[in-house]
């Protein structure tokens, strides 16, 4: 299968309608991959914390419209990322979509982990509370974003449910790079998933974003991994891997599925 990894600049003063236009002119362009990916919050920025009140908008809004046209028009599976969603009887949530070849909207994850400790996303938006896959013509999609890749634990739950592919849309800052190379790796050795890790470049709210969007085989092999400016990654491989990986070395057999409580020793 092939893939491509849209990493976006995110600056701001590209008006977010006109980056819409220009990341739906690029995913039309990716004609001929199976499956594209967007970053995170692309459209307003994902630490634009102070427009995500007036830009959010609902499942069927203006992003969702142009991820899924330029999907249809592409023939593509697209994960466009997410989108600061307005939910009209709730808080405003950091929302992944996932449009079928067909441009049909068949999955949203609402981002479980939110970060900002006390101030940013963990204030302003309200956590999601499922763990979503999604079936596809060539694997079953695992969805997570950004903060979410330092959980272990929905990792696993991620395959519990079948994930084969673990897809990442972030805006993880460059100065933290090492870690976001670091998890992603990590996260496909221990799940023996594909990781498509799509992260945003350029500069928005003053933070610099680290880009280094990277794919990982299940056997932890950087596979290919952007450079910090935008650019389109495109990869090839075989989504067979993973169950020969599985196969081969068979690690996942010897879970403890009940971890042992500890011991408490007094001295
Ligand atoms: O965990 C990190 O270092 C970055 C996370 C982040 O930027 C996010 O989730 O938006």
């Amino acid at each position: 299968m092939r893939a491509s990894l849209i990493q976006l600049a995110v600056a701001d003063d590209e008006p977010a309608a006109e980056r819409r236009a220009r990341a739906a002119a690029l995913v039309r362009a990716q004609q001929g991959a199976d499956l594209v990916v967007l970053p995170e919050l692309w459209a307003l920025g994902g630490f634009a914390t102070d427009t995500w009140s007036a830009g959010a908008e609902p499942l069927d809004g203006p992003t969702s419209d142009a991820m899924s046209a330029a999907a249809a028009a592409a023939g593509v599976w697209l994960h466009a990322g997410s989108i600061v969603e307005r939910d009209p009887d709730g808080p405003i949530y950091n929302t992944s979509l996932v449009f079928s070849p067909s441009g049909e909207l068949v999955h949203t994850y609402r981002k479980i982990h939110r970060f900002g400790f006390d101030s940013g996303e963990a204030v302003a938006m309200g956590a999601g509370q499922e763990i979503v896959t999604a079936a596809t013509d060539f694997g079953t999609l695992g969805l997570a974003t950004c903060y979410d890749l330092r959980f272990p634990e929905l990792f696993r739950a991620l395959l519990d449910a079948g994930a084969e592919l673990l897809v990442v849309p972030a805006a993880w800052p460059a100065r933290r790079r090492d870690h976001w190379s670091l998890l992603a790796r990590a996260r496909a050795v221990e799940e023996q998933a594909y990781v498509l890790a799509c992260n945003t470049a350029g500069t928005h709210a003053g933070v610099e974003q680290a880009g280094y969007s990277v794919v990982v085989d299940p056997w932890g092999r950087v596979l290919a991994e952007a450079g910090a400016g935008e650019e389109v990654l495109t990869v090839e491989f075989d989504p067979a891997e993973v169950a020969r990986t599985r196969q081969e070395f068979p690690v996942h057999r010897d879970r403890l599925l009940g971890i042992p409580a500890p011991v408490q020793r007094t001295p």
